[in-house]
């Protein structure tokens, strides 16, 4: 049976991190996203002008599917599409022989401009994969019959290279017990419901935030507009129309947002939620945690994600969530 582990290094405040992938005979870094169910890369098939800076699998390893095509947009409007071939792909020493992997021959601007990324590697449902005419499975549905545990967890630490690991649990990487959550996977997402929240306080029993997704692939904390609100108005922020979203000061004072999930309360430091200064030099900070307006369920992003340690676990028939304090 597979198990391995593999590094995940943060870009610029955390905004994502990034993981090393082999790909035929392309090494890339990818951004592994529970949030989507795709595996796309830049690739040989990437105009020029959109892939300055980006490593690009080289398609000619793999297997062309013949009239295969995939496109992705995803909610904050960024995107890509292109042709799927199916190649090797080893992930921490875990291999995957004949995976479905999506060559880009378009992507989305906010793609092009993050030259660390060389691609997403999806961990969310199958069920959500874009590959037409025939749908594909995950990295993770691939190689899941091979691993010790049909499991995976991710381990992202504040401004520190954290880990993503398949096929085992690693209890060093947590204190006290893992607390289990139901997951709802008929919209292909982790879902699961979160229950009540606190604002500095240390036990999270007002209101109920109610459900949520967890995203690797999301760099903030989207939470309801109300518990949004009741969070910057103890925290001295605001909403910056010109932002398009709550600001702080980033002077050390935030509270910490505490969140109860399974009956166990959750802290995320004040100090995750004064996300980053406006601009270099600023003392005024971009916040953490953002309302959920239209999105149609919370988002506990990496804000949220790098305070805790997480279990992607599908070993017990229907999937779970587990979360542990780190
Ligand atoms: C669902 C959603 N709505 N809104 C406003 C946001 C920001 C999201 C989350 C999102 O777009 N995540 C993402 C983006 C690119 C790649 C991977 N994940």
């Amino acid at each position: 049976a597979q198990s391995g582990e593999v590094a995940a290094d943060p870009q610029q405040y955390d905004q994502a991190y990034l993981s090393p992938v082999t790909i035929g005979n392309s090494e890339l870094m990818l951004d592994f996203d529970t949030g989507s169910a795709d595996l796309w890369a830049f690739s040989n098939e990437t105009p020029a002008s959109q892939s300055q800076g980006h490593e690009r699998y080289d398609s000619a390893t793999g297997t062309e599917l013949d009239g295969y095509s995939w496109s992705i947009t995803y909610g904050d409007q960024s995107g890509a599409g292109g042709n799927v071939y199916t190649d090797k792909v080893v992930v921490g020493g875990v291999t995957a022989t004949r995976q479905a992997v999506e060559a880009a021959t378009s992507v989305s601007a906010s793609f092009s401009q993050n030259i660390d990324s060389d691609g997403l590697l999806g961990l969310a449902f199958s069920s959500i994969n874009t590959v037409q005419p025939r749908q594909q499975t995950t990295f993770f549905d691939t190689v899941r019959p091979t691993l010790a545990k049909a499991l995976f967890t991710c381990d992202l630490r504040q401004g520190d290279a954290g880990s993503y690991t398949f096929g085992y649990i690693d209890s060093s990487k947590y204190q006290g017990t893992v607390t289990y959550v139901p997951v709802d996977d008929s919209q292909g997402f982790w879902q699961f419901t979160a229950g009540g929240y606190s604002v500095g306080g240390d036990n999270a029993t007002s209101g109920s935030v109610g459900t949520a997704i967890a995203d690797t692939g999301t760099s903030l904390l989207y939470l309801p507009a109300a518990v949004t609100k009741a969070y910057y108005e103890q925290a001295g922020g605001r909403y910056d129309n010109q932002q398009g979203g709550y600001t702080l000061p980033c002077n050390g004072g935030a509270p910490d947002f505490s969140v109860a999930i399974g009956g166990k309360t959750f802290t995320v430091p004040g100090s995750y939620i004064a996300y980053a200064p406006l601009t270099t030099g600023s003392s005024t900070c971009f916040g953490g945690i953002q309302p959920d307006t239209g999105i149609g369920f919370s988002i506990f992003g990496d804000v949220f994600l790098k305070a805790v340690y997480a279990i992607f676990d599908v070993s017990q028939g229907s999937p779970r969530l587990g979360f542990a304090a780190q």
